[in-house]
């Protein structure tokens, strides 16, 4: 399923305000998300591939590996950069109890859930969760 519309303006907003120009992307399947990022920064942004260099990332892939594709992402990202991941509310069952959830959400549920908790506690990170679309965790590289 492709990122809800109104995660992809809050985006689009973010990428305007950060004058973000090198930005990457997990996770691509319908290319709405990649589209509005390219459709959001300036023409002539740069590519060059260097840690730390890029302003802008964008998760919306296996829910298992977000804590994987977290820690990867910081070697990337510039401090003062966002790291964002959509589905952190997994359709708002991290807010209920793992019996009250179908079988084919609990394990993503349980990843989520787990990545939620670790992102909180990040000292090199200051983030927020809004509850637009199916919930879009934003993370600003602070060390
Ligand atoms: C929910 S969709 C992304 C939707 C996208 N944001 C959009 O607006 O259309 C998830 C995507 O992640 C991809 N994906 C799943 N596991 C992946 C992995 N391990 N590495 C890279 N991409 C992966 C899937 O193939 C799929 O294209």
């Amino acid at each position: 399923m492709s990122t809800a519309p109104d995660s992809g303006q809050l985006m689009g907003m973010l990428l305007k305000l950060i004058n973000a120009k090198k930005t990457i992307e997990i996770g691509v399947y319908t290319g709405y998300s990649l589209l509005l990022t390219a459709l959001s920064i300036p023409h002539d942004a740069m590519q060059k591939d260097n840690e730390r260099s890029f302003d802008f990332a964008f998760v919306d892939a296996d829910k298992e590996n977000y804590l994987n594709y977290h820690e990867r992402l910081l070697k990337l990202v510039k401090v003062g950069g966002l790291i964002v991941f959509d589905n952190t509310l997994w359709g708002g069952t991290v807010a209920q109890p793992e019996e009250a959830v179908s079988e084919d959400r609990k394990e993503s549920r349980r990843s989520i859930i787990e990545f939620n908790n670790s992102v909180s506690i990040d000292q090199r990170i200051e983030i927020v969760l809004t509850p637009l679309g199916d919930g879009l965790t934003i993370c600003r590289r602070i060390r």
